[in-house]
């Protein structure tokens, strides 16, 4: 589901985050993805959603080979990845539905079709009765479920998720998790980038560790 082989990512201004690094995730896995701040996560997690490009090394994401795909064939790549970044914005101006809404709006699902998965989504995530409210209500695990109801929304086969746990405590933190397991239960393939120790203990799952942008383990 996702692959890679020898990978190499090298910034513009030189610097190496990542260093001949080479896994293997099947379809319905659930991996997280650890190592040093710094240690090069995120890049990983973009060079699978083609936002980065690698400098040299095979990517296949979905039977898609990443390294190959043009510019213009990159929105079929994400139409198979939910992505929930740190720097996602939310947008304040409108609903929690009218921000779920958004990604299907852009991609020009029919009406009907799209509020009955935006509220699919919601439920999905425990946000249904907030539907109408504006964002800037919500807690911090709240607004970390919207951003996944939105990641979600239009159904993608895997998830990549960096510090989707960050800034929670632990009970909110676990319950964020719970809503992972659960597309993962239903055959998601999930990767998670987290610092945080209770879920790296969870040893259910196989964990990646990055240090100075090799795969240690
Ligand atoms: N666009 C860029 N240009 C140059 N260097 C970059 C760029 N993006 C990231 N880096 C560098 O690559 C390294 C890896 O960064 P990355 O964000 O992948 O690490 P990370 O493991 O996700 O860290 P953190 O846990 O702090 O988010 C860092 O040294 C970072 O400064």
């Amino acid at each position: 589901m996702i692959s890679f082989k020898n990978v190499y990512k090298r910034y513009p201004d030189g610097f190496e985050a990542l260093k001949n690094v080479a896994f293997t995730i099947d379809a319905g896995e659930l991996v997280y993805l650890t190592g040093h701040s710094g240690a090069g996560k995120s890049t990983l997690l973009k060079l699978i959603a083609a936002i980065e490009r690698p400098t040299s090394g095979h990517i296949t994401v979905s039977e898609q080979n990443v390294n190959a795909l043009k510019k213009s064939t990159i929105p079929f790549l994400r139409r198979s990845l939910g992505i929930i970044f740190q720097d996602q914005k939310i947008l304040y101006d409108r609903s929690v539905f009218a921000n779920v809404m958004l990604p299907l709006q852009i991609r020009g699902f029919e009406k009907k079709i799209s509020a009955a998965r935006v509220r699919a989504a919601l439920d999905k995530v425990g946000l249904l009765a907030k539907e109408t409210a504006n964002p800037i209500t919500l807690s911090g695990g709240e607004k970390q479920r919207l951003c996944i109801a939105r990641a979600v929304v239009h159904r993608p086969s895997i998830l990549i998720a960096d510090e989707p746990t960050a800034n929670l405590d632990v009970d909110y933190a676990q319950s964020i998790m719970e809503v992972f397991r659960s597309f993962q239960q239903v055959g998601v393939t999930v990767l998670i980038a987290t610092h945080d120790v209770t879920l790296l203990n969870d040893t259910r799952y196989r964990t990646l560790t990055l240090n100075q942008g090799k795969l240690i383990s």
